[in-house]
This record gives structure tokens, C-alpha cells and sequence, in this order.
């Protein structure tokens, strides 16, 4: 458990926080693509941010960089508005489209890094970049989309951000290649406490790097706390369906005995139930029960975008009525 968290189960001064939103909302032409969000990231986190496509997720980092305005709300980056000085230098956001010169070489994309960014790392952004056999004389437009990325890489990482927001950063990556990126990532956060986040389709590889997340769909926050506070809130439950009907049914009924208890999801195939809940008291014996895995839970959510949203206590912002929201146990 980290020195902040200790602090925060004395008594002492509460945790940092790196993104702190209030009522966040954001309109295109075509409506809204988020509706107030209220939330807190704790600095030093490694944060998935995940959701459908067109939830919202670019639209909500692309804010906390400073490169849209909320249309109502506010946000706040280590305290600090996103379009001061001190969040500015504090943040680097590498977007989803990777943008780059494409006429300048590697060496120049990385020099011009450290002509923008006073605290910068040299020698950190070319290990990235050497790490994946770049050549640092290759123009970036002849690179290909994974080594164009490990260089957007190594100008976020060599800007030694407190805040490093990566949109869909492993997508056209190698799975080698993520794994090692991913170390770098881990490897820097622990060191220097950055706070990450991260949005990402690949949920089976989140849990192994995320210990915070953020879930939305269209446009609201259904979930955002501690990953294991998350877990632990919930319980993946397998049974006998009691009134089943032919093969797969999509819309079951919830059986009378789940009814006390929050259900987030309940499926039936047969014979066979299962049920994702976060359990309000003992669970009847008929079920057996386990933790689900991230990735269960997320696809539950997922699938069931209605279900009651879940903000944990470390993960609200102060002075916000979070509405109907539930706290994690
Ligand atoms: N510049 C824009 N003008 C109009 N609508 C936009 C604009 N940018 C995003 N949107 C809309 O806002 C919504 C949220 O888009 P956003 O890119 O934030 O989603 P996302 O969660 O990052 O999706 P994905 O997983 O597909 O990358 C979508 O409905 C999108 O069509």
C-alpha cells in the first residue's frame, strides 16, 4: 500500500489528486458526447479508461490536455486549471492518431521535444526509441504505425510527465511490443509516481497494468474506483435457472432470491444461470460465488450500460452529490 493510502487510513492529509472533474459535460454539433461527470483520480494510479466506441473517453482526456473546452463543469490537473502553465507542463497526451511530422527524422522529432520541454529526458525518450531498433535518421513518414508509435512514445515519456494520458495507446502495437512498453510504463510510474491514464479495448490485458479505473458509456460514468475495491464489491454467481426456457435467453427474469441484491447482469443458457451482483447481505447457497475477473465484470458492464452506477469513496470528488451512484463496500 502506498505512503498516500497509509496517510489516508491514519487520518492524515488525503491523497493527491491528478484529475479532479466537477459535472464535466461536453456537446459536439451532433449532441452530447459526455453528461456530467464528477470524478477523481488519485496521483501516482495507473488508470483504465474504457468504454465503448463513442463513449466518450478521448473527448474526457483531450479536456483534462487542454485541447477542448467542457461545455459545462470544470477540471482541475494536480489543482491547477488545464489551460495553465503548471498542468500544462505537468501533462503529455499521446492521442489516438499518434500525430507526428512526417518529414522529420526521428533525431529532430526527438530534438524538437527537448527544445519544447524544459524538464526533458534524452536519454529516456531515445532508450524507447532504440529499444524498438528505430534508426534515428528515418523520416517518421516511412515508419511503420507500431514504430510511429514508439516514437509518440518516447515524446511523451521523454517530457517526464506527472500526468501521461495515452489514447488507445497499445492498438497497433505487437504483443512483444506492448509488453515491453507496458514495463517502461510500469517501471517509470513506480519510479517517479506519474499517474497514467490509459484507455484501452483490451481488457484482458488491463488488469494486469491497472490498479484504478474509470468506466463510462454514453456519455456517463457507470464506474470509477480502486480496481480491488471494485472486485470486491461485486460477485460472479453460477447456478440452476429455475424457470428456464429454450436454449439462450436474453432478457431472463431475475429470480426472486437475487432481488435484495444489486444485479448487474443475469444470463441463462439452458439450464445453466449466472448472475454478476453486488451482493446486499448473504447470497442464498443455491448459487456458488466467486470474485470475477476485471475482464468479466467489465464486459458485464458493458453489455448492461442501465445498471446502477458505481463511484468508490476514493474516487468522488469533494462537495458532489454523485447522485444515484452507489459506494463500493
Ligand atoms: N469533433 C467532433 N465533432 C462532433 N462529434 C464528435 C467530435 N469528436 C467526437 N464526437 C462524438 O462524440 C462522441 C464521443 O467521441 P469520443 O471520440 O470521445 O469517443 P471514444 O470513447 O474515444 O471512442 P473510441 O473508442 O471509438 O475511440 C462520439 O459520438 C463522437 O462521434
Amino acid at each position: 500500500m502506498s505512503d498516500a493510502r497509509n496517510a489516508m487510513d491514519l487520518g492524515g492529509p488525503p491523497e493527491e489528486s491528478a484529475i479532479e472533474a466537477y459535472g464535466v459535460s461536453k456537446r459536439y454539433r451532433r449532441g452530447w458526447a459526455l453528461r456530467e461527470c464528477s470524478f477523481r483520480l488519485p496521483a501516482g494510479r495507473i488508470c483504465g479508461l474504457v468504454g465503448p466506441n463513442g463513449a466518450g473517453k478521448t473527448t474526457l482526456m483531450a479536456m483534462a490536455a487542454n485541447l477542448l473546452e467542457p461545455t459545462n463543469g470544470s477540471l482541475k490537473v494536480f489543482g491547477a486549471a488545464p489551460e495553465s502553465a503548471e498542468a500544462g507542463r505537468r501533462t503529455a497526451f499521446l492521442a489516438q492518431e499518434k500525430p507526428l511530422f512526417r518529414r522529420f527524422t526521428v533525431a529532430e522529432t526527438l530534438r524538437l521535444g527537448r527544445e519544447l520541454n524544459p524538464g526533458w529526458d534524452q536519454q529516456a525518450a531515445e532508450s524507447i526509441v532504440r529499444a524498438g531498433d528505430v534508426p534515428m535518421h528515418a523520416k517518421i513518414g516511412t515508419l511503420s504505425g507500431g514504430q510511429r508509435t514508439r516514437v509518440a512514445f518516447a515524446l511523451a515519456f521523454g517530457k517526464r510527465p506527472d500526468l501521461l494520458m495515452l489514447d488507445e495507446p497499445m492498438s497497433d502495437l505487437d504483443p512483444l511490443v506492448r509488453h515491453e512498453l507496458m514495463g517502461t510504463l510500469l517501471a517509470a510510474a513506480a519510479e517517479r509516481g506519474t499517474t497514467v491514464l490509459m484507455s484501452s479495448h483490451m481488457l484482458s490485458e488491463l488488469g494486469d497494468v491497472c490498479d484504478f479505473l474509470l468506466v463510462i458509456s454514453t456519455g456517463g460514468l457507470r464506474m470509477a474506483g480502486d480496481v480491488d475495491e471494485i472486485l470486491s464489491a461485486h460477485m460472479l454467481l453460477q447456478g440452476v435457472d429455475n424457470a428456464p426456457g429454450q436454449g439462450r435467453n436474453p432478457s431472463p427474469e431475475v429470480p426472486a432470491d437475487l432481488a435484495r441484491h444489486t444485479v448487474i447482469e443475469y444470463r441463462t443458457s439452458g439450464r445453466q444461470a449466472s448472475a454478476l451482483i453486488r451482493p446486499d447481505g448473504p447470497v442464498s447457497d443455491r448459487w456458488q460465488s466467486h470474485t470475477p475477473h476485471l475482464e468479466e465484470l467489465l464486459l458485464s458492464y458493458l453489455r448492461c450500460p442501465d445498471a446502477p452506477a458505481l463511484i468508490s469513496p476514493g474516487a468522488q470528488v469533494p462537495g458532489r452529490l454523485h447522485g444515484s451512484e452507489t459506494e463500493a463496500a
